[in-house]
């Protein structure tokens, strides 16, 4: 599990392993880890050029520290300081090493690479002037952005808005111990790059950190929740999984959820609608039967205006549920709570009508949002985007970015819904089924696009390569 911590956690856990190590320690490690991570990026230090752009806190500390080490590898390293004091002991190592600050007039040579370290985690949203400035004179030039891309939200994930200012762009973020919220959670997550975090952990300790609330599945994690059928499983112990989705109006989002539903993780698929969707659905997948008792239900893609029935008579078998599409709008029609466990899948759209906001907003801070619909809605929420969020009640979040921008295409999302409703019967709580839900539709769309575009069914057709592709 990949594991985010707050601003308050981390300096929390760093103040303790700081109290048992000699005084520096900490940020050596830093620095260190960052020095070698920027000189296997600039594949040979003699003759390249690096610039920093060093604030007036530990961030700058730990460039100038790494800038030392570039230095006495040959790197000629120029700072342009944002501050009249950067990080003093940092500052003395870096000339010691022969790295030097640029006067304030001084253009300075064009850098091979920039190490942003105007503020990290102590900083707030947004740059001011000066460093943007700093930043626009080496505009084109590829960016480390240490511990995270100055001027972004470190604990909300969001962007600074046009009153604050703008923020950096990284090519890659260099951080230290754990991830910080702003690494997993969009739109940040897309303003850092890949995201690299060197270990502090050495001797004297390791940083000790509480339970993270915003996290992400990795592979191994997905193995092992996915309920797999044992020797003597039937098909009624794996979950029957019914689907009231597509309409006349729609019929392939019927199909689609159908897909999704139908890959093989539940044990049976129903599918209840349409007369002329459900006869395409006996064709293409003959697998599928009709109406009976099922452990979880599928509603809405494509439901136009039945998916208000459909929700209906769903939750009238007080069983999972996952809801989708135009089911979404009716979540809240019939008083008290919509079922014990239920999924909402909205898009950023969807979410915004729910919650009675502006789309922008929920674009703008998709972690605020997604946290307070699974509050208002006592369901666990699952946002799509780039990066889906998953929320749950707790306000807990997972995010997950297996999914290629290929995948932002017609139907995807009525198989995803199929999927989480297969994952709902085969008896995953609610957040599991919805996260590791979103995590394989995203790793089946990688497999299935392989680089190239895909279509909604090539997604539901390679679910079942995906779990294949899962560690044993
Ligand atoms: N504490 C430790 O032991 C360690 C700290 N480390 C580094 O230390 C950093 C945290 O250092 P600090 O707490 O000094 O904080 P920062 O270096 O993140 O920045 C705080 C300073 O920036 C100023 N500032 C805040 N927002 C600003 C803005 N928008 N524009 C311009 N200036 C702004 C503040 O006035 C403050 O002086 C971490 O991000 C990490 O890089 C690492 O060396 C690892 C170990
Ligand atoms: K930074």
């Amino acid at each position: 599990m990949r594991r985010a911590h707050t601003v308050e956690e981390i300096r929390s856990a760093e103040a303790a392993l700081m109290a048992t190590l000699p005084e520096g320690a900490l940020m050596e490690r830093a620095s260190t880890g960052l020095a070698h991570l920027v000189a296997d990026l600039l594949g040979a230090c003699y003759g390249r050029t690096v610039r920093l752009l060093v604030g007036s806190g530990d961030n700058g500390g730990d460039a100038l520290y790494a800038g030392a080490v570039l230095a006495r590898r040959g790197c000629r390293v120029e700072v342009r300081a944002l501050s009249s004091t950067p990080h003093p002991a940092g500052l003395a190592a870096l000339r010691a090493a022969g790295g030097r600050l640029l006067g304030a007039d001084e253009p300075g040579r064009r850098p091979d690479l920039v190490l942003d370290a105007v503020v990290g985690i102590g900083g707030r949203p947004g740059l001011r002037d000066d460093a943007a400035a700093a930043l626009a004179e080496v505009a084109g030039v590829p960016v480390v952005a240490v511990d995270v891309p100055s001027g972004v939200g470190v604990d909300t994930g969001e962007l600074p808005t046009a009153a604050q200012g703008t923020h950096v762009t990284a090519d890659l973020t260099v951080t230290f111990g754990t991830h910080r919220v702003c690494h997993l959670v969009d739109p940040a997550a897309a303003a850092c790059g890949p995201v690299h975090v060197v270990p502090l952990g050495g001797p004297g300790g390791d940083l000790v950190l509480a339970p993270a609330s915003v996290t992400a599945l990795q592979a191994g994690d997905v193995a092992r929740l996915l309920p797999r059928p044992v020797g003597e499983s039937q098909k009624y112990d794996r979950g029957v999984v019914g689907v009231r989705a597509g309409s006349a109006r729609y019929p392939g989002a019927g199909l689609l959820c159908v897909a999704g539903a139908a890959s093989g993780l539940a044990g049976m698929v129903r599918y209840v609608g349409d007369a002329e969707v459900a006869a395409t659905v006996k064709a293409q997948h003959p697998e599928v039967v009709g109406d009976g008792r099922v452990q979880a239900w599928a509603v809405g893609s494509g439901g136009d205006e039945d998916a208000r029935r459909h929700l209906a008579e769903a939750r009238a078998d007080e069983v999972p549920l996952v809801v989708d599409a135009d089911a979404l709008r009716h979540v809240t029609d019939f008083g008290g709570p919509l079922a014990s466990a239920a999924v909402l899948t909205p898009h950023a759209g969807e979410l915004a009508t729910m919650l009675d906001v502006e789309r922008s907003a929920v674009e703008a801070a998709p972690l605020a949002h997604v946290r307070r619909a699974a509050e208002t809605f006592g369901a666990v929420v699952l946002l799509k985007g780039r990066r889906t969020l998953v929320a749950d009640r707790d306000g807990d979040v997972r995010a997950v970015g297996t999914g290629p921008a290929w995948l932002a295409t017609a139907g995807a999302g009525d198989v995803l819904t199929g999927l989480v409703g297969a994952l709902l019967a085969s008896g995953l709580a609610p957040y599991d089924a919805a996260s590791v839900g979103a995590w394989l539709h995203g790793s089946a769309a990688r497999l299935a696009s392989a680089g190239g575009p895909l279509v909604a069914g090539d997604v539901a057709r390679a679910i079942p390569s995906a779990v294949r592709a899962l560690p044993a």
